[in-house]
Order: structure tokens, then C-alpha cells, then sequence
């Protein structure tokens, strides 16, 4: 078995959720397989407690539907499974479907690096309902995880103020997928570099690193290990100075800065990986300054957030670079997004859209029904609030309320001549074909760092962030109550 991106080039079908698959047969055996419907795929509340979240993974889920494809090794393992009582789960006939089974959706999606808000689609699916079906799992797989990794970096990359992010995941994180997915939403979210180098190799991320403990515990004295190392990578010196005496360990990393300096060389800098970062890379920072090396970079590790980035920044923390792991790549404080795949129209035997909702108790839960997309309104390049909407129906461009979809008396005029526009959802593929040229990690990173540009810093605090006004255009918002209060009224036996 191949463990790298191959994998998601090759043929993943299988990579879904059982009740997929045996709702799909059922689709199928009720002869509603190629009944038309639209999915979203969106999640209910930023992670982290923030006010932006950064869309990410979209590259993945147009390899998986390009190989969307059951295959003879596919088929034969359902071929032979089997039910409690021993009879195979799915008939011949319908395994033959599968074979001949092509992508044939339509697929709109939020580019990858796009500012995101709850609620409003990220990706929307159409087509065949078991086709649309057999995608929830493996999107909100690859959407959720990516998304979310992309958002805690994007929050860490802030704390540091446009200073150096290295991300030091890949032992912490969560099995090997999970650090190479990681590592490219991390440098999607604004990171410099990654220490993976499979990483490295895949995406193109630049790798980068500096050296363990074990390196100065393999030799007598620090000294010694930083000379050797030295002699190794001259022009690439970043001596870790805390394995005995963070402050002894400076004068040492001073010492053979000289040796370099005799010999042409400059010492990049020295890591502090442990102890109070903000006093001793104060310390350090006069000790260097002191002994001629100002431009000597001070990179901190150890368990940073960016909460903790945020908090040596305010201390006046002289750390020029910082070494991010753990707490990066597993999202350590919210290890899911929550995203979901919602079922919101379906054709009926006429032809028509039906628009559907499902009820819950709680208004938060209740999807936006019909087909609908997002208007992102800015103002001098800076967004001012997003609008869904219905795309069968005009907007008055002379003006439009917005409509909060949780509380309905929250609600915002917009005069649409004042704003520039962007519509989010683009076309990725039109039945079954790609139409979207994939762009590079490096503009996918470019995009994220504009669209952060774009969205007030009051969105952007780490902590209780100003609320972004994300509404239902008017006619979507009386759709929604409409088919609320039908089903609900339904549900009481009044009807
Ligand atoms: N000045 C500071 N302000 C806020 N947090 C800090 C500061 N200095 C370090 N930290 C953080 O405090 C935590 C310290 O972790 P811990 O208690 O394990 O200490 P340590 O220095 O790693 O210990 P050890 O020497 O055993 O490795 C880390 O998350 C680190 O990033
Ligand atoms: O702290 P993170 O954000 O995960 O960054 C990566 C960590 O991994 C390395 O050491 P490791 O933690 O393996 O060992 P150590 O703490 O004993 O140095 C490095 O020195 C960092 O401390
Ligand atoms: O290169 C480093 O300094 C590094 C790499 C992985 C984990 N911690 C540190
Ligand atoms: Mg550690």
C-alpha cells in the first residue's frame, strides 16, 4: 500500500462511511439511484472560539472525485459481504451498477485559502443522489481536517505578527496522513516551512530544521557538538542552546559564531526549547548583541499556541522565529471542525426542485434549503458582510436585507451599487468534468494571506472576535420559515 498523495490519486471509493453504501443500494433497489439532489457541505461555528475560519482541502477532493471509480478489487470485497444471517449485503445486479457507475455530479466549491463563515457552503454537490451520497464521508473527511489545521495556523501566524512559523508536527501528529495533510494546511495557513520532508517532497513546502538534544548528548561537552555541527553546515547554524544551561549554552553558541566568523561564515541563530522563552531569549538577546552578533536569529519551541505566541509577544519576547508542533497539527484545543453534508433540494418526478429542510429543536441546526450560493460585499478591498442566496431567484440590486440565519430579528441592509462583489462558490466540475484549473500551493497561500488582508482585525482576535454578518438573502429567509413551519406544524398532527 502506497502512504503518500499518491493515495489520493488512486482509487479511494471505499473510503466511506458503510450506511453509504447500503443507503446507496436501497437508493438504488427504490429506483430513486439517479433521482437528481444537491448537497452542502458547510460547518455551524468557527473553531477555536474565532471569528474567521480558513477553507482548505479542495485539492484532495477533486483527485477523489477524478477517481471516483469502483473497481474489480472494490467490487469483490462487496461482493463477499455478508449480513448477520450470512446472505450477501449487496445483490449481483446492483454491484454491476456500481461498475458501470461514472461521476457524473456537478461540484461548486469555496477555493481552497478562502475566508470562511458558518453556515454558507463550502462545497456544494449535485447529481445523482447515490453519487452525492457516496461523497459525504470521504469530503467532510478531507474539508473538516484540512480546514480546520489551515484556521489554527492562520490564528498562529497572526500571534506571530508576520514572523517565521516552522511547523515541527510530524511526530505529534495524528497518524501519517494526518501529518501530511497537516503539514500542507499549515503552510496553506501561513506557515514558513515544515520539518516533514515527505511533506517537503509531495507539495513542494519548503523543508527546514534545526538540530535535537541527542546531537549535544552524543558528544563530552556542548561546545564540542556545536563545533561539529559547525563544520557540518556552516551556512546553516542554529545552535540549541538549552540542553544544560540555556544561558551558558548562548556563550558556547558565541564561541563558535566567532570560529565561524573567522573562517567568512555568520551563525544563523540559536533554539531555546525550554524554560521561561521570554526571559531567556531577553537574555540571549543582549548576550548576542553584546558579543557582535545582532543579526543572530532566536528561535523558541515547546508547546507553543498561539496563545502562548501571543502572550511572549506582549511580554516583549525577543523571539524572531518560532517552532510550532503539537499543538498546530493535532488543533490541540478542538481536534474537529464539525463540518456537515446536508441534504437542501431534490427533484421530483416533474422535474421541479424541492426545496427541503430538516427541522431540529434547536434554530442553529435547521439547514438552508434550495440551491444557494454566497455573495461576499466588499468595500476598499476589505469585506464587509456575506449574503446567501437563492440562485434561481433575482437580487434587487437597488437593495437587500440580510437576515441572520440563527436569530431573524439580526438583520443588515445592504445597498449592493456600493460594494464590489464575489460570488464564492465556483465551478469545479460540470457533470463529472473538470472545470477548474487547480492552482499552486503557493497562490492557494498567496489567497489566504490577501483574504486575511481582507476581513476587519476585529474578526481576526484571538478571543471573543467581533461577529462577521453572514445572512439569508429575504426571499431564502421566508423559504426557510416557510418549510420550518410546514413540517413543523406537519409534525404535530395538525395538517
Ligand atoms: N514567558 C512565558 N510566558 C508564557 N508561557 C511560557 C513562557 N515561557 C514558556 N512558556 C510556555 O510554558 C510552557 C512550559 O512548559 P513546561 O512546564 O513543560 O516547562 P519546560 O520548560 O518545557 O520544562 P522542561 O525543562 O522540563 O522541558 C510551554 O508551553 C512554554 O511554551
Ligand atoms: O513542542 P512542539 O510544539 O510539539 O514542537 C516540537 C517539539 O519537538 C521537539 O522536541 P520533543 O518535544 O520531541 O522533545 P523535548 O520536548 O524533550 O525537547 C522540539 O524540541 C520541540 O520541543
Ligand atoms: O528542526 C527542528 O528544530 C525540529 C524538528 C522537529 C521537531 N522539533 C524541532
Ligand atoms: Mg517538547
Amino acid at each position: 500500500m502506497k502512504i503518500t498523495k499518491d493515495l489520493y490519486q488512486s482509487n479511494l471509493v471505499l473510503l466511506t462511511d458503510f450506511y453509504q453504501l447500503t443507503m446507496a443500494y436501497a437508493y438504488w433497489k427504490a429506483g430513486k439511484g439517479e433521482q437528481e439532489a444537491v448537497f452542502n457541505l458547510f460547518f455551524r461555528k468557527h473553531p477555536f472560539q474565532g471569528g474567521f475560519t480558513l477553507a482548505a482541502g479542495l485539492d484532495y477532493v477533486v483527485d477523489f472525485c477524478k477517481n471516483f471509480k469502483f473497481e474489480k478489487a472494490d467490487l469483490e470485497y462487496l461482493e463477499v459481504m455478508k449480513d448477520q444471517d450470512g446472505s450477501p449485503v449487496f445483490e449481483a445486479a446492483f454491484l454491476e451498477y456500481l461498475q458501470q457507475l461514472e461521476f457524473t455530479c456537478d461540484i461548486d466549491a469555496v477555493e481552497e485559502g478562502t475566508v470562511a463563515f458558518p453556515n454558507s457552503p463550502l462545497v456544494r454537490v449535485r447529481g445523482p443522489l447515490i453519487q452525492c451520497q457516496l461523497l459525504e464521508t470521504p469530503l467532510l473527511n478531507i474539508i473538516n481536517f484540512q480546514t480546520l489545521i489551515a484556521t489554527k495556523a492562520a490564528r498562529i501566524n497572526l500571534a506571530a505578527q508576520g514572523e517565521p512559523v516552522l511547523e515541527f508536527g510530524l511526530r505529534r501528529a495524528q497518524g501519517i496522513d494526518g501529518a501530511l495533510a497537516a503539514s500542507r494546511a499549515a503552510y496553506i495557513g501561513g506557515c514558513t516551512s515544515t520539518s516533514n520532508v515527505m511533506a517537503g517532497k509531495l507539495f513542494g513546502i519548503p523543508v527546514a530544521g534545526t538540530h535535537a538534544h541527542s546531537w549535544i548528548l552524543s558528544f563530552e561537552t556542548e561546545l564540542e557538538a556545536f563545533e561539529a555541527y559547525a563544520e557540518a553546515f556552516p551556512d546553516q547554524c542554529v545552535f540549541l542552546v538549552d540542553t544544560y544551561d540555556t544561558l551558558n549554552g548562548v556563550k558556547n553558541a558565541i564561541k563558535v559564531g566567532e570560529i565561524l566568523r573567522s573562517k567568512g561564515k555568520e551563525m544563523v541563530g540559536i533554539r531555546i526549547d525550554s524554560g521561561d522563552l521570554a526571559y531567556f531569549s531577553s537574555k540571549a538577546r543582549q548576550m548576542l548583541d553584546g558579543a557582535g552578533f545582532p543579526e543572530a536569529k532566536i528561535v523558541a519551541s515547546n508547546d507553543l499556541d498561539e496563545h502562548i505566541i501571543a502572550s511572549l509577544k506582549s511580554q516583549d519576547a525577543d523571539i524572531n522565529v518560532w517552532g510550532v508542533g503539537t499543538k498546530l497539527v493535532t488543533a490541540y484545543d478542538q481536534p474537529a471542525l464539525g463540518a456537515v453534508y446536508k441534504l437542501s433540494a431534490i427533484k421530483n418526478e416533474e422535474g421541479e426542485w424541492e426545496p427541503k429542510v430538516k427541522v431540529s429543536q434547536q434554530s442553529l441546526k435547521i439547514n438552508i434549503p434550495g440551491i444557494h450560493n454566497t455573495k461576499r460585499y466588499f468595500s476598499k478591498g476589505k469585506a464587509v458582510a456575506d449574503m446567501i442566496f437563492l440562485e434561481d431567484q433575482p437580487i434587487d440590486t437597488k437593495g437587500v436585507v440580510i437576515i441572520d440565519p440563527v436569530d431573524a430579528t439580526r438583520r443588515k441592509r445592504l445597498m449592493p451599487a456600493f460594494y464590489q462583489e464575489e460570488v464564492l462558490l465556483k465551478p469545479i466540475f460540470d457533470k463529472g468534468k473538470k472545470v477548474y484549473k487547480l492552482p499552486t500551493l503557493t497562490e492557494i497561500r498567496d489567497r489566504a494571506t490577501s483574504q486575511l488582508e481582507s476581513l476587519d482585525k476585529t474578526h481576526k482576535r484571538l478571543v471573543n472576535p467581533h461577529l462577521y454578518p453572514v445572512g439569508l438573502e429575504e426571499n431564502l429567509h421566508h423559504l426557510r420559515m416557510e418549510l420550518v413551519l410546514k413540517a413543523k406544524k406537519f409534525d404535530n398532527g395538525e395538517d
